[in-house]
């Protein structure tokens, strides 16, 4: 053996470098409970590579409309992205009521949720304040019953290279943090009105890979002839992979992240999507099932965990369940 191998053999190893330094840029807002460092230079270097791949289409099943990036972020900047948004971002655990069969529940949401954006109604000002998209004055004070909170310069950053890619525009970034295979999201399709007929979403994922599971809604039989629903998807997303939905596949198609106990403790992923919503309802439900009223989360570096970064408000105890 080398004396060097030998040296570092015996030598207390170091503790484990970032993958990123952030620089002193931030974005800052009324809205945020912290500042927001923007993507650290290397990253946005590398983005301009972005696509990393050519997208692969995905729709030959019915209603099906897909393309499929794998990945579209560079193989060489994912981990370190990953690494970035989890210590920098915001996260909540929301918590909301919900009446089913006539009785009231807390349902938990299975996962850490952010949200970022306003709807088409309403548009940021480089300083910051909302305005009327049409009007271009100032929007009334309660015309939100939540508080709109700007895209951060280091997602508007991804969000602008998608946009690129796909001739779409976005006016929202959704972000979820799922912290092990205990973290999920339940078939669901994200066809409300306020996104529009058709509605286009493209959805990113960094850390560790999970399945992404699909199937088509129900078809209901026609003057008594029954047609079989096209058979399930499942794609092994992986870090920096990106899905585009867009066409008929909201409107006939459900998604999920299942549970999965194989994915271990510790194995953390992000999802990101971008999405259009064109009238005001979009954006209180986005913040009220994704930022929510509870305390905001920051991950913790030495613990390795999203911790409470400021007293939460509001407490549950009875009729607690597991949501969507
Ligand atoms: O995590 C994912 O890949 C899917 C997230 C999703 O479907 C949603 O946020 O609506
Ligand atoms: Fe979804």
């Amino acid at each position: 053996m080398k004396r060097g191998a030998l040296d570092s053999f015996f030598k207390p190893s170091e503790p484990k470098k970032l993958k990123y330094e952030a620089g002193t840029n931030k974005t800052t807002h009324a809205s945020y409970p912290f500042a927001i460092p923007h993507l650290p230079a290397p990253f946005s270097e590398q983005l301009g590579f972005a696509p990393a791949v050519e997208g692969e289409p995905l729709n030959d099943q019915l209603d099906l409309d897909l393309v499929y990036y794998q990945p579209y972020i560079p193989s060489s900047i994912a981990p370190g992205v990953f690494e970035f948004l989890r210590q920098e971002l915001p996260f909540y655990r929301v918590q909301y009521n919900m009446t089913r069969g006539g009785i009231q529940q807390v349902v938990n949401t299975p996962r850490f949720t952010t949200v970022f954006g306003v709807d088409e109604t309403s548009r940021f000002t480089p300083n910051g304040s909302l305005v009327d998209t049409k009007s271009e004055t100032p929007i009334e004070k309660y015309r939100y019953r939540c508080a709109p909170r700007p895209i951060p310069q280091c997602l508007e950053e991804l969000k602008k290279i998608t946009e690129g890619t796909t001739g779409e525009t976005f006016n929202f970034c959704l972000v979820n943090y799922y912290v092990d295979g205990k973290d999920s999201i339940s078939y669901h399709s994200d066809d409300e009105r306020f996104l529009g007929p058709e509605p286009v979403i493209a959805s990113f994922t960094l850390g560790v890979k999970r399945d992404f599971l699909m199937k088509h809604k129900p078809i209901a039989p026609k003057e008594g002839v029954v047609v079989k629903e096209p058979k399930g998807l499942k794609l092994p997303l992986g870090p920096g992979d990106m899905v585009l939905m867009r066409g008929k596949t909201q409107a006939n198609w459900l998604h999920s992240i299942p549970k999965r106990a194989s994915v271990d403790a510790d194995k953390g992923r992000i999802n990101i999507t971008f999405r259009k919503a064109i009238v005001k309802s979009g954006t209180e439900n986005y913040y009220q099932y994704n930022v929510g009223t509870g305390g905001v989360h920051k991950w913790d570096v030495g613990t390795k965990r999203m911790v409470l970064w400021a007293e939460a408000s509001g407490s549950t105890s009875n009729g607690v369940q597991n949501g969507q």
